[in-house]
């Protein structure tokens, strides 16, 4: 009989993603054989904190890894809508992936869902937060500081570029895109 594999979870939203997820995803296949990631926040895109869709976070993060020399047949990309329900997270969740034995995550919230689910939770090292995070990536955007194409993979500026995502991010901002009532 083969050893059973050892499956992970890190979580995150990826608006956009950045070498501090890559560096992660490297660090935690240390560890593990396979990889879920979790795209959450599925159903958000065109709001201020989730400006993009998820299939263009699927493009972006594939790419990413790609760019770090992660071995994509070790991981399994999984968007996953949010639910009002925190109570009920742990089951949606696990509705969405193959089943796994230890999950990654900086954010205390969901590291306390988890345990609470019994699931163990590892803390993955984290690279330089106050630089390497989606949102001080976003503001930089907005405020046109190139400095931002550096904390990103090559890739991932270029598709934001393709979909102009800075022209996407100032309109949000400035409320021209507040959704219509009809
Ligand atoms: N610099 C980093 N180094 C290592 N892991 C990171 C880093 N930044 C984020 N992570 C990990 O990524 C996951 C969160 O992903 P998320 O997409 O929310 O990143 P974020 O940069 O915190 O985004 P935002 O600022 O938009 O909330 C967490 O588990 C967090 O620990
Ligand atoms: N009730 C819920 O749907 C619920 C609960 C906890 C985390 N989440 C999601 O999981 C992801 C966690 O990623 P972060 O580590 O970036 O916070 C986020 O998209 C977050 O919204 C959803």
């Amino acid at each position: 009989m083969n050893k059973p594999i050892i499956r992970g979870l890190f979580t995150g939203r990826f608006q956009p993603p950045h070498w501090g997820h890559v560096w992660a995803v490297r660090d935690i296949l240390r560890e593990v054989d396979e990889l879920v990631i979790v795209i959450g926040s599925a159903q958000f895109n065109y709001i201020i904190k989730d400006p993009f869709t998820v299939g263009e976070r699927i493009w972006m993060l594939r790419e990413a890894l790609k760019e770090g020399s992660i071995d994509l047949s070790r991981i399994i990309i999984v968007p996953i809508p949010n639910i009002e329900n925190n109570a009920a997270w742990f089951g949606h969740l696990r509705s969405y992936v193959p089943p796994f034995q230890v999950a990654y995550t900086g954010n205390p919230f969901v590291a306390m869902l988890l345990r609470e689910a019994g699931i163990e939770v590892r803390q993955q090292p984290l690279y330089d937060r106050e630089k390497y995070n989606s949102t001080r990536i976003r503001e930089l955007m907005l405020k046109d500081n190139p400095e931002w194409e550096k904390l990103v993979p090559k890739s991932v500026a270029e598709i934001i570029r393709r979909i102009n995502g800075i022209e996407r991010l100032k309109t949000i901002t400035t409320g021209e895109a507040e959704p219509h009532k009809w």
